[in-house]
């Protein structure tokens, strides 16, 4: 049988998809000896239809004792164990591995994988009706009650389900983070912290700058700057990963990625949905700290940086903070005129009628946290001086939407009088990974020399026959194996705080009103003119 070679690779940016494979004999007889197929890191087909050679070609891991606290809450429930068990069916790693799960409810192991498999049903129930592999996946949970604040008993359980300082240990923050210095005290009082430990946080890495440094400082006494692996997941979305490949791999592309070139660029995450039954995290925070601060500037750095020297972890974050310390730092008067903040209301999203934001709140009190921000800024450098950066993200949105618009230049002297508008590249990350590249074109037919746009499109979904990692299932296992390419480093996140508490300073002075929009519109009707001043229009404005 050929079987996967196991070695640990040091980069998954360079070497995912294409593992090495060793060639030990196939045991197997019939039509499928010596005849391995072969897939590439997606979903395997389900049980009953393997080939008994299949061999996926995923990059196995070392056993591992991963641990998460905060194992009864919902980014547990709707992302890690779904992720997990995602990567256990594509033999990511196997039955050796352990999942040790601590949170305050009162539960023992087997009540926790009963839940666990009734969660697993709802969020990932392509694979959970694959009753052998889920029952396997369950044996690999363990529950521990543990209350971070509390000394107690609690503690020694967790060391117990840790007998092997030499496995990679992971432990991973899927708290609050006012607990995460409380569980790095825990962890240490109670020598858990071993040399091949590290530590997953969970965003948002503070509120501002201030508290952002005292929970890098809380966790920085604990584990080294090595150690601690910030997760942002659009990095590890597959469309945000592309814009590398899409950059770097096409030096024609690279020739024109500048002001001379490029008019403007616009960065949406627009979400139909509204704040759900996050009303409590969300109403502290709004939508600038939860979606600008980190995944929309991060976006904006793979956008904007100079090509890093190699795909490791320092280099790509070292350009990325570049670019963020090359952002036009904002004025109270620039927020004024760059910055627009709105709140939705009630309305209609994908034919329903949908409640404002202060009765998704119900808390009977009114709100001035902001749901939708778009704003207008600068990066200070020769590539790009010249060109405005365009974010925008809201709930309750007309659609959902990710995407990159990048806005090519008009023609200097336009030799045809009908000229389209400037063509453009749109990186689609959500719903579904696209590419489009709008051109003019000659119209053709008789009736003189017409040109119009057209639209070459490329979908990944059809591209590529394979059915990628969701951005957790990527990342979770990119911990595991101790790449920290696509997490953030505390440079960064000083830096985004920094760019961003002048907004946020900006309107605590009510300098910036908070304008209402109607469920299901594209946010504030001011939103517009923040292009029209430079004669640029939203995407949606430019297909209507
Ligand atoms: N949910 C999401 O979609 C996202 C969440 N995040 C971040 O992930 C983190 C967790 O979010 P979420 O799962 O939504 O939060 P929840 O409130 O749903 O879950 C919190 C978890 O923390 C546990 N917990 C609370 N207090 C203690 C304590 N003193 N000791 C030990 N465990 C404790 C809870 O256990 P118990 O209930 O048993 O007491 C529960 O398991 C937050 O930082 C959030 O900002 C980030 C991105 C998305
Ligand atoms: O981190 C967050 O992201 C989600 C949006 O993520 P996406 O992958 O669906 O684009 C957002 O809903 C949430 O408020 C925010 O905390």
């Amino acid at each position: 049988m050929y079987v996967v070679n196991d070695a640990a690779h040091q980069n998954p940016l360079q070497t995912r998809g294409r593992p090495s494979i060793s060639t030990a004999p196939c045991s197997c007889s019939g039509p499928f000896a010596r005849k391995p197929r072969l897939f590439y890191g997606g979903h395997p087909p389900p049980a009953d239809q393997r080939d008994p050679c299949i061999m996926a070609l995923v990059n196995r891991t070392e056993p591992f004792d991963f641990v998460i606290f905060g194992a009864t809450g919902d980014l547990t429930r709707r992302k890690l164990l779904p992720a997990f068990l995602r990567r256990f069916h594509a033999r990511e790693f196997d039955q050796e591995a352990r999942i040790i799960c601590t949170a305050r409810s009162e539960l023992n192991t087997e009540q926790f994988r009963n839940l666990c498999s009734a969660t697993l049903h709802e969020f990932a129930p392509d694979i959970a009706k694959d009753t052998e592999t889920l029952n396997q996946f369950l044996g690999l949970l363990t529950y521990v009650y543990l209350d971070a604040t509390e000394e107690g008993p609690h503690w020694q359980e967790l060391s117990a389900t840790l007998p092997d300082a030499e496995r990679t240990r992971v432990f991973y923050f899927a708290t609050a983070p006012a607990l995460y210095s409380a569980i790095c005290a825990g962890v240490s009082q109670h020598n858990l912290i071993t040399q091949h430990t590290r530590v997953v946080l969970e965003k948002p890495i503070g509120t501002d700058l201030q508290s952002a440094n005292e929970i890098n400082e809380g966790v920085g006494r604990y584990f080294s700057e090595d150690a601690i692996y910030r997760i942002d997941h659009y990095l590890g979305k597959e469309g945000v990963q592309n814009i590398l490949a899409l950059r770097f791999a096409n030096p024609a592309l690279e020739q024109l990625w500048s002001s001379e070139a490029i008019a403007h660029v616009q960065i949406t995450a627009a979400e139909t949905v509204g704040v759900g039954d996050r009303g409590s995290y969300y109403d502290k925070s709004g939508a600038l700290r939860d979606m600008v601060q980190n995944h929309l500037l991060q976006v904006l750095c793979m956008v904007a940086m100079d090509a890093p020297a190699s795909l490791r972890a320092d280099d790509l974050r070292n350009e990325k903070l570049k670019v963020l310390n090359a952002l036009r730092p904002m004025t109270p008067d620039m927020v004024r005129k760059n910055v627009i903040r709105g709140q939705y209301t009630a309305g209609r999203v994908k034919g329903e009628d949908v409640p404002g934001y202060v009765e998704d709140l119900k808390t009977g009190r009114p709100s001035d946290t902001e749901t939708f921000v778009a704003i207008r800024t600068k990066i200070r450098t020769a590539r790009w001086g010249n060109t405005p950066f365009y974010l925008r993200t809201g709930k309750r949105l007309a659609t959902k939407t990710t995407e990159i618009v990048i806005q090519f230049r008009p023609q200097v002297w336009p030799i045809f009088t009908n000229m389209p508008s400037p063509g453009r590249l749109v990186i689609r990350i959500a719903p579904h990974e696209e590419l489009s590249l709008v051109l003019a074109a000659r119209d053709p037919g008789a009736g003189g020399f017409r040109v119009r746009n057209a639209t070459l499109h490329m979908s990944y979904e059809n591209e590529f026959a394979v059915q990628y990692q969701d951005s957790y299932e990527r990342l979770l296992l990119d911990a595991v194996r101790g790449d920290p390419a696509l997490f953030i480093r505390r440079d960064e996140v000083e830096a985004s705080w920094k760019w961003v508490e002048p907004i946020l300073d900006s309107w605590r002075y009510a300098l910036t009103p908070l304008e209402p929009y109607p469920a299901g519109s594209w946010g504030p009707a001011t939103t517009r003119a923040l292009l029209a001043r430079d004669g640029a229009l939203w995407h949606e404005d430019m297909l209507t």
